[in-house]
């Protein structure tokens, strides 16, 4: 095989076999296409069967990206049986398979963070969000340190974590009672049932021979376990990371599993790469000098040859509006001076309200964009309409499900019915469908109200055989017809957002067909693929010529040649619950993972004031601007508020964006 197209160390990290081995290096050095090239290369030249090898990876986008890049280097029958996903799906995966050990069924349900959220609430009797968030995220806290209920229980040395451990337990038995599962257990399931059945993990690691990780920095410890377990003693593995990346230790991601990992493989060869292929030299400059802030964990250094760059604009807008408008003017005028592509140009943000200012700026500017990470497709009311039935269909047990299905269109079931029928299913501790079945509360009703719950009960069942067998998409869509969703939606809402929800629910059809079609799968298991997804992030984007939006979390291991990183203030970027709770070190390489995405430009801005609360609030512009090298950048506005040293440069460059600039200033 060719590898003339890597350089030494790259080189060396694709044709090393003999064990575990750790691609250690910054951004944009290549450590992604060391494992597109490494699958190649397994295959190939060490004849390796595509089925034993998987390849994991952060984000199903990413994961869609490397099964690009590898089916360029291979035909199509080579790669038959090739494992890409995230650790999530393969997890799902595994689950699907070995669901009977756990006492699961293979259709069990993936519950979304809104059934998880309306179960908390329920346990917990509140609807105070802080309290619903705070607990919904401990709870995945202890999930990711495979603490289970029991283990919590034992442990709590304080009122309130016994009380944690009470909820935890209880959510679990909820979880049990639906068949369903989290986002968390879809990773603890299978590590928990690896370590009782030897045999069980025996099978999976026959089948994975290989494994080759990236994004490793960010696995938490449940992953890291799945890793260990799935690698066995023989340790064949290639992670890649780089520990300034680290970016989700507020989901459970712990860094230290980079250094953990030599002292569990003492074998570990590890290769570092320096040179970057993705920026010019300002870019990687700066990149580097907001880094070097943060404590090492191993030394890095980082050189590119693709020229030096425009310097760094560091611009200061008046307003959020005036910043959304600087981005849309900047983005024009520089797509008009240099022939560029809509899709050429990224907008990153830490949180994603950010994002609606700049939608509109964009959209009045008739800019096209897409949008990663903000509110999925997958999570529209008249997507999760159809969704509750196709869930209901896979598990009918899954309550959730249930009840948004029975009501959406209303059937003539009764509230009272329902209520009911809650209060039975609760006592005898089953789920709502088998209770409806049930004599004991079938003559607790009179006829005329049994009589809808009883047809629409007999629909889900007749489904069910049905979706297991038939083609996807045919079977959706009759089911479509069957409930008249379509007569629903434009009863229950105006014309013009029936329609808009109409075609939704249409396209989502298509969606399915394409994907049963396209992976051999039937309707139950393009259901469990959505709800990954949706947990995960959103619909494929198209390939449209269009501007990028993305927050930072989800814009890693990917690049853009222009970037614009907006609302680089404190208590935005670090964000103020950073700040508070000592984490600005993450905020830093979230920060590093911004400049980072940019090839060839980058434009950084903040608001001299923001609205909040409906007053005008003075901010200060990020501490991580203080910390870019002067040389490098160009300011427009101040950096350093109040302390007699503001820089203001001329924009010596382009009248166009001088005038821009004094329009800014008017405003
Ligand atoms: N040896 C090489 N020669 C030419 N281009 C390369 C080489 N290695 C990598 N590249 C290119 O450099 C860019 C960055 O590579 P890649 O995305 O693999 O980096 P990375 O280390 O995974 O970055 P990140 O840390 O952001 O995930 C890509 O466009 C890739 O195609
Ligand atoms: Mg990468």
């Amino acid at each position: 095989m060719n590898l003339d197209h890597l350089n030494p160390p790259q080189r060396a990290a694709v044709k090393y076999l003999d064990g575990p081995c750790l691609v250690l290096a910054g951004a944009g050095s290549g450590k992604t296409r060391v494992i597109t090239q490494k699958i190649a290369y397994l295959i190939t030249a060490a004849q390796m069967d595509a089925r034993n090898i998987a390849a994991i990876t952060f984000t199903n986008k990413a994961a869609r990206e490397m099964n690009e890049r590898v089916a360029t280097l291979l035909p199509p029958d080579k790669l038959r049986g090739l494992t890409v996903s995230t650790f999530h799906s393969l997890g799902m995966r595994i689950l699907r398979e070995e669901a009977k050990h756990l006492g699961y069924k293979p259709q069990f349900s993936i519950l979304d963070s809104g059934d998880q959220w309306k179960i908390i609430s329920d346990i917990l009797t509140t609807t105070d969000k802080q309290l619903i968030r705070t607990t919904v995220s401990r709870i995945s806290m202890l999930k990711a340190d495979r603490v289970s209920p029991d283990k919590a229980l034992l442990g709590a040395d304080s009122e309130g974590e016994l009380h944690l451990a009470k909820v935890y337990r209880q959510y679990q038995d909820t979880l049990q009672a639906y068949q369903a599962v989290d986002f968390d257990d879809l990773i603890r399931l299978p590590v928990d049932l690896f370590a009782q059945e030897a045999e069980v993990c025996a099978k999976w690691q026959q089948r994975l021979r290989y494994l080759l990780i990236d994004e490793y920095q960010d696995t938490n410890n449940t992953q890291y376990e799945l890793l260990k377990q799935l690698t066995g003693a023989a340790g064949k593995f290639t992670a890649v990371g780089d520990d300034d990346q680290s970016i989700y230790a507020w989901r459970g991601a712990n860094v230290e599993n980079l250094a953990l990992l030599k002292t569990d493989f003492p074998s570990l060869e590890l290769i570092k790469l320096e040179q970057n292929y993705r920026s010019v030299a300002r870019i990687l400059k700066c990149a580097n000098a907001v880094i070097s802030n943060n404590p090492k964990l191993f030394e890095k250094t980082l050189w590119s040859d693709l020229g030096i760059g425009d310097p760094i604009q560091v611009i200061e807008a008046k307003s959020e509006e005036a910043e959304a408008e600087m981005v849309a003017m900047n983005m024009l005028n520089h797509k008009f001076l240099n022939n560029t592509k809509f899709s050429d140009y990224a907008v990153l943000y830490r949180g994603n309200h950010q994002a609606r200012i700049i939608e509109t700026q964009l959209r009045e500017h008739r800019i096209p964009y897409v949008m990663a990470g903000g509110q999925s497709f997958f999570d529209r009311a008249e997507i999760k309409d159809v969704l509750s039935y196709l869930r209901l269909i896979a598990n009918e047990d899954d309550d959730p499900a249930f009840i948004r299905a029975i009501t959406t269109p209303k059937r003539g079931v009764g509230n009272v019915t329902l209520e009911r029928l809650g209060a039975y299913a609760n006592q005898r501790q089953i789920s709502l469908f088998t209770a409806a079945f049930e004599e004991g509360f079938v003559h607790q009703v009179q006829p005329q109200q049994y009589e809808p719950l009883h047809t629409f009960c007999d629909f889900i069942n007749r489904m069910q055989p049905r979706a297991a067998r038939e083609d996807a998409g045919s079977v959706l869509a009759e089911l479509l017809q069957s409930i008249d969703y379509e007569t629903w939606l434009y009863d229950s809402d105006d014309p013009k957002p029936a329609e808009a929800k109409w075609k939704n629910v249409q396209d989502f059809v298509g969606w399915v067909k394409k994907h049963g079609e396209d992976k051999g799968k039937n309707l139950i298991e393009v259901t469990q693929t959505i709800a990954l997804i949706t947990m995960l992030e959103g619909r494929n984007e198209e390939e449209v010529d269009a501007v990028r939006m993305s927050t930072l979390h989800a814009s890693k291991g990917l690049e853009y040649p222009h970037v614009f990183l907006i609302g680089c203030e404190e208590d935005i970027l670090p964000h103020a619950n950073s700040i508070e709770s000592g984490m600005v070190e993450e905020e830093r390489r979230l920060m590093y993972v911004g400049i980072t995405r940019a090839q060839r430009s980058l434009t950084i801005s903040y608001c001299g004031k923001r609205r909040r609360a409906g007053e005008w609030q003075i901010v200060e512009p990020s501490r991580f601007l203080r910390e870019l090298p002067p040389d490098e950048i160009r300011v427009i506005g101040r950096l350093a508020p109040d302390k007699g040293q503001n820089q203001v440069t001329k924009t010596e460059g382009r009248a166009t964006l001088a005038g821009l600039m004094n329009k800014l200033g008017s405003m």
